[in-house]
């Protein structure tokens, strides 16, 4: 063929020279990554912190390298605790302006830092830049004429004049945030909040679609309610979009549980297809019995299509508003391993075997999938999973390992050694910029499944 096939290595895809062909665009001989800047917009209160860890976790489960800096926490450690009441963030108090500009270089200084470094590809600068003079400030610094590549700019913009949603958000976070944790009662500080947010109201520029015509920005009204979208550029901002239109603030709860335990959880065996042992139908009953008392408001249940965990889910079939079976959900595919035990694995193929140990992440069984795989397909279920309402899932000790680690912030060398235990729920609710976790215990006996990673000789 007149054109070599691309090498991809881990970092990036760097093609080899393509001649002129008509079905290849034309590309550069480096393919590189642009590193991206996405810049909050808003007043306090708005949910800037919350869409930027929010979002940062995202990118990061995707394998997009993500940090997220926040200025707010360099004012705090610039100055001591007593610049925190609202006459600090007067737009008249010079001292505190002063610091505040300063707090805002210096946050844009390690971000250019991380961006340049081999790891950062994307950042996420979460401060209110509610003024079109600190946004041309950083739009600055990403195409300064020394930088190469220019960092590309995206603003997410949150507006809101919902005072529900307002007040919600200075309960649940406002009041406990280190600026007031401990040094006024809670009302005082709520008061103390709202007068903070007026002096931002001074100065305040919303984005204009006319002003701003040539930035690329999108403004998300009242916590996702509309959005208007402006200009975007690149894949990381139609994914940032994307995302953002997809989360939302209702409270809800995401189940989690193994199938019940199966013939070959017993035998040791990987993968498979096998129906459930008596243990694990004493599970699914159990399980059933569980959900009668949780009396969920329209529970969706998604399960895998394998018979231990379709079984599993039949107990429940007339508990729930609806029951779907997803492949996405189904098992890490051991390839040439399924079938056997992680034993006969050893004997039988022992290269194999002391490589995963190495990179559990990165390692693919040969004709299987490695955890990377895995993160892949399930992109379309967490998506969905941030849709939803009430919803159990039913699947599998490594697509479980992969769930937890999007909502826990697990990071690649961690993630293929989760706790999932058979027979047991964990229950997700979100709050605040977390989630809580609640796992409950069926002490029904069963297999233990776990490998840990071998402590190295
Ligand atoms: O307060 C707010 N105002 C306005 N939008 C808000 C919040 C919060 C929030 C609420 C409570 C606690 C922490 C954060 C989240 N979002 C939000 C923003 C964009 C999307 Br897409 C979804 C939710
Ligand atoms: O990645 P690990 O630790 O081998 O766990 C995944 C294995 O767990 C099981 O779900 C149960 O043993 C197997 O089907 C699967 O191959």
């Amino acid at each position: 063929a007149d054109h070599e096939i691309p090498h991809i290595s881990k970092r990036k895809i760097t093609y080899s020279t393509i001649k002129s062909s008509p079905f290849l665009a034309q590309q550069g001989t480096e393919q590189v990554r642009v590193p991206n800047v996405i810049v909050l917009v808003g007043l306090p209160a708005r949910g800037k912190t919350y869409i930027s860890r929010k979002l940062c976790r995202y990118l990061n489960w995707i394998g997009i390298k993500t940090k997220a800096i926040n200025v707010g926490d360099y004012r705090r450690s610039a100055c001591d605790l007593d610049n925190s009441e609202h006459e600090f963030f007067s737009p008249y108090n010079l001292k505190g302006t002063q610091i505040r500009d300063d707090c805002a270089r210096r946050a844009m200084e390690d971000m250019g830092r991380y961006l340049q470094s081999k790891e950062g590809e994307v950042a996420i600068f979460d401060a209110t830049n509610t003024t079109r003079e600190r946004r041309q400030m950083v739009i600055d610094f990403c195409h300064a004429p020394e930088r190469d590549p220019k960092f590309r700019v995206f603003f997410v913009e949150s507006v809101c004049d919902d005072p529900k949603i307002i007040e919600q958000n200075i309960t649940d976070v406002k009041i406990n945030s280190p600026d007031y944790k401990g040094r006024m009662e809670a009302e005082q500080a709520k008061e103390d909040f709202m007068k903070r947010i007026e002096n931002y109201k001074i100065q305040y520029e919303p984005l204009d679609e006319d002003d701003d015509y040539d930035l690329s920005f999108i403004k998300v009204i009242n916590a996702g309610r509309s959005f208007f979208v402006h200009n975007v550029a690149g894949h990381v901002q139609s994914r940032v979009v994307y995302f953002l239109m997809n989360i939302h603030l209702s409270p809800r709860s995401i189940y989690l549980t193994r199938h019940g335990e199966s013939e070959y959880n017993r035998m040791g065996r990987l993968g498979g297809d096998s129906p459930l042992s008596e243990n694990g139908m004493k599970y699914a009953r159990r399980l059933r019995e569980y959900f009668e008392k949780e009396n969920v408001r329209d529970l969706r249940i998604w399960s895998s299509q394998k018979i231990r965990a379709a079984q599993t889910a039949s107990f429940l079939k007339d508990l729930a508003a609806h029951t779907e079976f997803w492949k996405p959900l189904e098992e890490i595919d051991a390839g040439i391993c399924e079938g056997l035990t992680y034993e006969e694995i050893a004997s039988r193929y022992p290269k194999q075997f002391n490589d995963r140990d190495k990179d559990k992440y990165h390692y693919r069984y040969p004709s299987g999938e490695s955890y990377e795989d895995l993160v892949a397909r399930l992109e379309p279920v967490i998506m969905e999973l941030e849709r939803q309402s009430n919803v159990l899932v039913v699947s599998h000790q490594a697509v479980l390992r992969c769930i937890l680690a999007y909502f826990y912030n697990v990071n690649p060398s961690e993630l293929p050694y989760v706790k999932v235990p058979l027979h047991s729920v964990l229950k997700l609710t979100p709050v605040a910029y977390g989630c809580n976790a609640e796992t409950i215990p069926f002490n029904i006996d069963a297999a233990d499944t776990h490998r840990d990673k071998p402590a190295w000789e």
